[in-house]
């Protein structure tokens, strides 16, 4: 299934509604930083788990405590709507640690 990529408005559009992520070039961009390392691995594998299941796998690197993903639909050479689709599935999963963070 090849998507095509976002329109301009469309990009706008889809940006507005998930402003914690950041345009970067043909990607979004978004931080995140969790309680500690087990915690970061822990986020790691449920959104390993959510993108394997959409065939959509994200970019992106650990350092302890944080965790940096890039999205990008790399067979449309851009920004389509299976990475919003995905960062809207990450931000979740994210909010889903925070409420838990004192666990
Ligand atoms: C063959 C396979 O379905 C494709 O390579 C999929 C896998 N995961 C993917 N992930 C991302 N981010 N972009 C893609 O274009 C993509 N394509």
């Amino acid at each position: 299934m090849v998507q095509d990529r976002l329109t301009k408005d469309a990009l706008d559009a889809a940006l507005q509604e998930r402003p914690d992520w950041t345009l970067a070039g043909d990607a979004i961009e978004r931080q995140f930083i969790l309680r500690n390392f087990s915690q970061g691995f822990a986020f790691i594998t449920r959104v390993a788990l959510a993108a394997e299941k959409m065939n959509h796998h994200p970019e992106w690197s650990n350092v302890y405590n944080r965790v940096d993903i890039r999205l990008s639909t790399h067979d449309a050479g851009g920004l389509t709507e299976l990475d919003f689709t995905l960062a809207r599935r990450i931000d979740a999963i994210f909010d889903d640690f925070s409420a838990h963070a004192g666990r």
